[in-house]
């Protein structure tokens, strides 16, 4: 029988790793049912393994993943690392994974959304109002899918419909395939990267099977104040830490809307987990499912995709 898990990725030896132990202790503190995995590029040191494995996370080395040749402007330079993420498709063992950015948080169970129909990509819209789209045609006419009737798209001036909905990739559910990640490296060979990188890679593979969820299961805090009317803060589930300045592992309260009082709420719920003590890992409390030695969590080594392009810069 297949298993279920969540799975998040780190690249790098920063502060990531805070962000990944505060999910696998986010998890912990909603009792959800499955492991955390922790995706991991080489350059991640093994005392931060270490400390993933003493908080119950199973941790798998993946390669990297790295464009074609390219000349594109990434939204943020270091977003080039985050086409490794596709490598988390090679996961067979599990049959429906919940990807989750170390940048995000879990504050209530989540686990039935692997009850959905199988066959399908789940994932949250995101919002193309902050600058990190103004490289965008939606951004230049002030046109964003979360109010599509606020500024309608002009579809003369455009010659055409609007985009297709489009998704955070910062949280999604999907069912595990080497040939599904086979299929996405070879499309991102034949594929310009974009501003988004993999997002927007995601985006153009899974667009047919996209079935988009509440924003509850993935806030992006840019939503609070480009949509605050779509916001239910007392609903929501899974805060998407993506906001410029909001990291809070980093957040100093510099930074536009960095100072808003849901903003410092948010940090700080954040902050109580990670905090918290109580909510560490415990083997004894373990289910033996959860606990294996560490020799077995060698990861299988996964064919090492061609490398194109080495170096990629780290995250700010
Ligand atoms: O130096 C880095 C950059 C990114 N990430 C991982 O890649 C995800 C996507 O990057 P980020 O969340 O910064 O993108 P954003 O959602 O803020 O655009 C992060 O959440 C981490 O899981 C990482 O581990 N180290
Ligand atoms: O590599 C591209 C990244 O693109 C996405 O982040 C963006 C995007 O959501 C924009 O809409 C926001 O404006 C921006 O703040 C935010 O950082 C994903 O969250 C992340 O996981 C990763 O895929
Ligand atoms: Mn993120």
């Amino acid at each position: 029988m297949k298993k279920r898990g969540y799975v998040t990725f780190l690249a790098g030896d920063g502060d990531y790793v805070k962000g990944a132990v505060g999910l696998a202790k986010g998890l912990r503190k909603v009792k959800s049912a499955y492991q955390l995995v922790a995706a991991v590029l080489s350059d991640v040191p093994e005392e931060h393994r270490q400390i993933l494995r003493m908080q119950g996370c199973a941790v798998r080395e993946i390669e990297p993943v790295y464009p074609p040749e390219n000349r594109v402007q990434f939204a943020m330079d270091y977003y080039v690392i985050n086409y490794s993420k596709l490598r988390i498709w090679n996961f067979e063992e599990y049959s429906k994974m919940i990807y989750l950015d170390a940048d995000t948080q879990v504050f209530e169970n989540i686990d039935h959304l692997f009850d959905m129909a199988g066959g399908n990509f789940y994932a949250v819209m995101d919002c193309f109002c902050e600058k990190t789209w103004s490289h965008s045609r939606q951004h230049s006419v002030g046109y964003c899918q979360q109010c599509p009737e606020k500024v309608k798209w002009p579809s003369e001036e455009m010659g055409g419909p609007p985009p297709p909905l489009y998704f955070n990739a910062g949280m999604f559910l999907f069912e595990p395939s080497r040939l599904t990640a086979a299929a996405l490296l070879q499309r991102l060979e034949s594929t310009a990267p974009t501003p988004f990188a993999e997002q927007d890679l995601l985006n153009a593979y899974f667009g047919k099977m996209y079935k988009p969820i509440p924003l509850i299961y993935n806030l992006v805090l840019a939503m609070l104040w480009r949509h605050p009317e779509n916001v239910e803060l007392g609903e929501v589930k899974v805060v998407h830490y993506c906001a410029a300045g909001s990291k809070p592992w980093s957040y100093t309260g510099e930074g536009e809307n960095m100072k808003r009082e849901d903003i410092k709420l948010l940090v700080k719920k954040w902050w109580d987990i990670y905090d918290d003590e109580s909510l560490d890992f415990k083997e004894e409390e373990a289910a033996e499912a959860f606990y294996m030695p560490s020799s077995s969590f060698a990861a299988s080594k996964p064919e090492p995709h061609r490398l194109i392009h080495a170096g990629a810069p780290s995250a700010t």
